[in-house]
Parts: C-alpha cells; structure tokens; sequence
C-alpha cells in the first residue's frame, strides 16, 4: 500500500424547521473551524426536479415531504466525500423547481449536512458523528420564511402562507419534529446560541486531534494544532533559520508542552492572604504532580529542561 491511510471525515447532521437557522449554524461551525477543512452539503441541493406535470400543479407539490427528496443520491454523495472522493452535488434553483449545473465537493475533515429531513432516513441519520437540531419557534421561523420567500424567491405572501398551513406545518409537525429525539444536542435559539456553538466546537476540535494513540492511551492528550504552533514548526524544521531562532523558537514550543501538561496535573484548593489582608482561594498543585516536573527534569534535555524551570518553580 501506498501514501497515507484516508482519514475519515467527522460528519455533522444539522436538522430543524424551515429558516430555523440551520444553515447560519452550519456556516458559524465553518467560521469558527477556519483551519480545518470543511464542506457544508445541503439537503435541498438533493430535491427532485419537478416534471412538467407537477410544475403545472406546484401548488399541490409537497416540498416539506421526505419524498421530495433523491434521497439515494444524498447518500451516495456523502458515503464518496466519507471515503476521501470529491463528488458533484447539483445545485438546486428554487425558481425553476429544477436541479441544474453541479457544484464538484472536495473530500474534507468535517462534513456537515444540513437539511429540514436529513434525520428522517436512519441510513443517513447513522452516517453522522454528531446530530444537531436547531429549535426556533414557529412564529419566529414563519417570520423569517416570509421575508426569505417574498425578497429571495420573489412569491406572493398569499402563497407563502397557503404552503404554509397547507404542507410546511404539518410537515414538521409529522416528519421534522419526531426526528429531534435523535438529535445529541439541540440548539434553542439557532445562531444566536454562541455557547452552544463554541461547545460543539470544542468537541469536534477534540474528535479531529485524536489520533489512533489517544484510543491505545486514554490519558494521551494532544495540543491542538494552531497557525501559530504549525508556525513555530516550520521555523524550527527549516534549513535557513538562524541557529539564535531556533532555539528561541523550540524553547517556546517546549514551554507550551509543559504548560499544557501542568493543566493535566491534579491539584487541591488553596486559600492564601494577600498583602492587603483578604483572603483569596486558589489551586496548589497536589505533591505528586511537583514530583512529576522533577522527574522530567532530571530526565530532560538542558532545552527542556530549561523550558520546564521557566513554568515550575519547583
Ligand atoms: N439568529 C437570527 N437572527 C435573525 N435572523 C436570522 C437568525 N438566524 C437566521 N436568520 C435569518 O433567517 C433566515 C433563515 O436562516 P437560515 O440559517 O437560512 O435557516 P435554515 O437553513 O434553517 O432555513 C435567513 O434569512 C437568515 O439570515
Ligand atoms: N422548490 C421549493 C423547494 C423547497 N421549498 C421549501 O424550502 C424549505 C426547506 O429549505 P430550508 O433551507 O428552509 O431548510 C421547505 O420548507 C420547503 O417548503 C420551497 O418552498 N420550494
């Protein structure tokens, strides 16, 4: 076998009602994840064209179904981005009713698939590392649907409202809202919810650093990797950097070895009194954990050494 070992990509399933916020979730996730790479898919570029007959009677047409959906497609599509295979998703206009050119999807580190119905199907509900479900009011997302359909779709706001009561309501009622019990976490408030965000992203950010190790060694944690470590790695890998940089620059990823691994140590609580005479509670870090940076020490190398003496006193 040759080159490395595909890596499959953490999906996230982001459900909910129409203009529920699903996709400014997705896009936060996106914002937040910068230096992963990250495709979001949406379930709506699967939608079937309508034929012409169908096209003649729209009105009827029950867009909110999950038979409205090429659902075989929507899972294809992905099982290829899962196996590292960039794929063409069609791009779906909401003019015509009508799939047209395709979009060609690179394979990524963290999909995420968002859709009013994408936990409807267990095939693809069982495809996702992680389900959200985006929980907006119903007033709020009729608001939101108004707008959308009368500025971007350019309807009628007496049609909006027909396909409302007549198939979006009942839809979710039947279809959307029986498939919350699926989701791991729910999102009240959609993206507005920072916490919730950072929290979700936080937890993918611990998924994509865990190397086949962490699962041979619970305890083994890994640094997350930023532009400024990945940056410091460079200049210490590189031929042309002054041998003053790179010392400089290895000492300071020593140190943030060290760092991080103090926040791993145990520790109890410590009260102490300041200069001023109120008393403040604090951590002291537990005998065990001293004797812990003296061994390293001991066994370091001077640069690590050097490196540790700077975050422990001890
Ligand atoms: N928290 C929010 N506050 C105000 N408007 C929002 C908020 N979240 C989404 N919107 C708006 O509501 C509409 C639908 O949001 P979107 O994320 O596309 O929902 P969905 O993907 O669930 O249909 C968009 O016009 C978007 O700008
Ligand atoms: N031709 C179509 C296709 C779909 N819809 C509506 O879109 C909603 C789902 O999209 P979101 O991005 O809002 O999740 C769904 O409620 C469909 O009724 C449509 O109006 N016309």
């Amino acid at each position: 076998m040759t080159g490395k070992p595909h890596k499959q990509p953490f999906v996230i399933g982001v459900a909910g009602g129409a203009s529920s916020g699903k996709k400014t979730v997705g896009d936060m996730i996106i914002y937040q994840l910068h230096d992963q790479r990250v495709v979001l898919v949406n379930q709506d570029s699967f939608y079937h064209s309508l034929t012409s007959e169908e096209l003649s009677k729209v009105h009827e047409y029950n867009f909110d179904h999950p038979d409205a959906f090429d659902t075989e497609k929507l899972l294809s599509s992905i099982e290829m981005l899962k196996h590292g295979k960039s794929v063409d998703i069609p791009k779906y206009d909401f003019k015509s009713y009508k799939s047209g050119v395709s979009r060609r999807v690179n394979p990524s580190d963290v999909i995420i698939l968002e859709g009013i119905l994408v936990f409807h199907d267990p095939r693809v509900r069982n495809m996702m590392n992680m389900k959200i479900f985006v929980d907006t009011d119903a007033d709020v997302r009729l608001a939101r649907r108004i707008r959308r359909d009368t500025s971007e779709k350019g309807r009628e706001i007496g049609m909006v409202l027909d396909q409302y009561s007549k198939f979006v309501k009942p839809s979710f009622d039947n279809f959307i809202l029986p498939t919350k019990k699926f989701a791991d976490i729910i999102i009240p408030c959609g993206g507005d919810n920072h916490v919730a965000i950072d929290l979700i992203v936080q937890h993918i950010r611990t998924k994509l650093g865990q190397h086949d190790l962490c699962k041979t060694y619970p305890n083994l944690y890994v640094i997350h990797s930023t532009f400024q470590i990945r940056g410091m790695h460079t200049l210490i890998r590189d031929a042309q950097t002054t041998k003053h940089d790179f010392v400089f620059y290895s000492d300071r990823l020593i140190r943030l070895v060290v760092e991080h691994g103090l926040g791993h140590l145990p520790f109890t609580e410590k009260q102490v009194t300041t200069l001023t005479g109120s008393v403040y509670t604090g951590v002291d870090f537990c005998n065990s954990a001293v004797q812990a940076i003296k061994l390293l020490l001991k066994k370091g190398t001077s640069r690590s050494a050097c490196g540790l003496q700077r975050v422990s006193k001890d």
